[in-house]
């Protein structure tokens, strides 16, 4: 069951009193994985999956029956500073698309029978300028924590975020600096598709606003150098969390929301796998922070959950062979 949020410490509260994964399903889970017809390892990172999976779920035998792709969208007062390839009206453009059924993440939802949802999360107040200030206030910063709290559906069984926000991947290396440090330049990527310059400045912007709100706390983090939409990820990660719902995380915006999760608490992402590793610069340093591998590595750089959304064929493929295979005993196989 979910509780409510009406305090930023309920949040802090409810993700660090979540409940872990079933233990007696994932020694179940490691037990058929075991006797399944054919050479141990031989299906390689779809055993870990399956097993991972079905820990989450409870059952030795798992399958996915009702995945749910969110997508969540934000505008940011930082493009002010002309750090994205096309324009903040592209926002609210591709939510009138993504709800038309007309964008990628609509073709890959619609192809692993995922149900998808769309919030945009008002577009038409965007976030301060983070060079300036802090993004959003602490009251800005719960409601879009909440909308992604809310929107997950406690009957799903697998959830993608993903995410639509020009300006997004500046605000994604704001974060990667604050909690990581490094240089600015190892977390700065080009985004939808910026020129050596448009980098440079990119670059710039994110060492400015990290020197001017340096927090490495999780949700200040997020208020001070994140974006509704990179919240409202949070929120709906953490309450697959609490409900015990498996996630498939997307590209490096994606990565960035759950990256302040685990910053908050240290079990926070042990109900998440990396759908893909994106083509943005600093994705690949990201989830090596996380602790994650890749299911996927296609050069995506498109967000909007398209990567974890296509990554959810290779968990159903896990779950086919790891619910579906015959034992050794059952099939008659001499085992090994
Ligand atoms: O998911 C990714 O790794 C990813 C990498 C590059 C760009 N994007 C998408 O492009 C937008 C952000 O790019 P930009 O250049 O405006 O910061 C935003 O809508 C993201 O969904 C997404
Ligand atoms: C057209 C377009 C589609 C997107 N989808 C996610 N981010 C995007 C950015 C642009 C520019």
């Amino acid at each position: 069951m979910l509780p409510d949020l009406t305090t930023l410490s309920d949040f802090r509260n409810a993700l660090a009193q979540a409940p872990g994964a079933d233990a007696d399903a994932r020694a179940a889970c490691e037990d058929r994985n075991g006797q399944l017809t054919k050479p141990p390892g031989a299906l390689g990172q779809l055993e870990e999956i399956a097993i991972w999976y079905g820990s989450w779920r409870g059952t030795a035998r798992p399958e996915v029956r009702a995945p749910q792709v969110i997508v969540f969208a934000g505008n940011h007062g930082v493009t002010a500073r002309g750090v994205s390839a096309f324009p903040a009206e592209v926002t609210v453009q591709m939510v009138a698309n993504f709800k038309a059924g007309g964008a990628a993440i609509n073709q890959l939802a619609q192809l692993a029978d995922a149900r998808m949802d769309v919030h945009a999360l008002e577009l038409d107040r965007p976030t301060a300028d983070f060079t300036q200030g802090p993004a959003m206030s602490e009251e800005d910063l719960l409601a879009a924590l909440r909308t992604g709290w809310n929107a997950v559906d406690p009957a799903s069984d697998v959830l993608v975020v993903g995410e639509m926000g020009i300006g997004n991947t500046t605000s994604a290396a704001a974060i990667c600096h604050a909690l990581y440090g490094g240089e600015p330049g190892d977390w700065t990527g080009r985004g939808t598709g910026v020129d050596d310059e448009g980098l440079a400045l990119k670059t710039a912007v994110v060492a400015e606003a990290v020197a001017l709100q340096g927090s490495r706390d999780g949700l200040e983090v997020l208020r001070c150098l994140g974006g509704r939409e990179i919240a409202a990820m949070a929120g709906a990660i953490a309450a697959a969390r609490v409900l015990r719902i498996p996630v498939i995380l997307d590209g490096f915006i994606c990565c960035a929301a759950a990256a302040s999760l685990a910053r908050l608490h240290d079990q926070a992402l042990d109900h998440a796998v990396a759908g893909h590793q994106s083509a943005e610069g600093g994705h690949q340093a990201l989830l090596a922070r996380l602790g994650k591998a890749p299911l996927l590595s296609l050069g995506l750089r498109l967000g909007e959950g398209s990567g974890a959304a296509l990554a959810i064929q290779v968990l159903k493929g896990a779950l086919a062979c790891h619910s579906g295979m015959a034992t050794f005993a059952e099939a008659g196989v001499s085992d090994g």
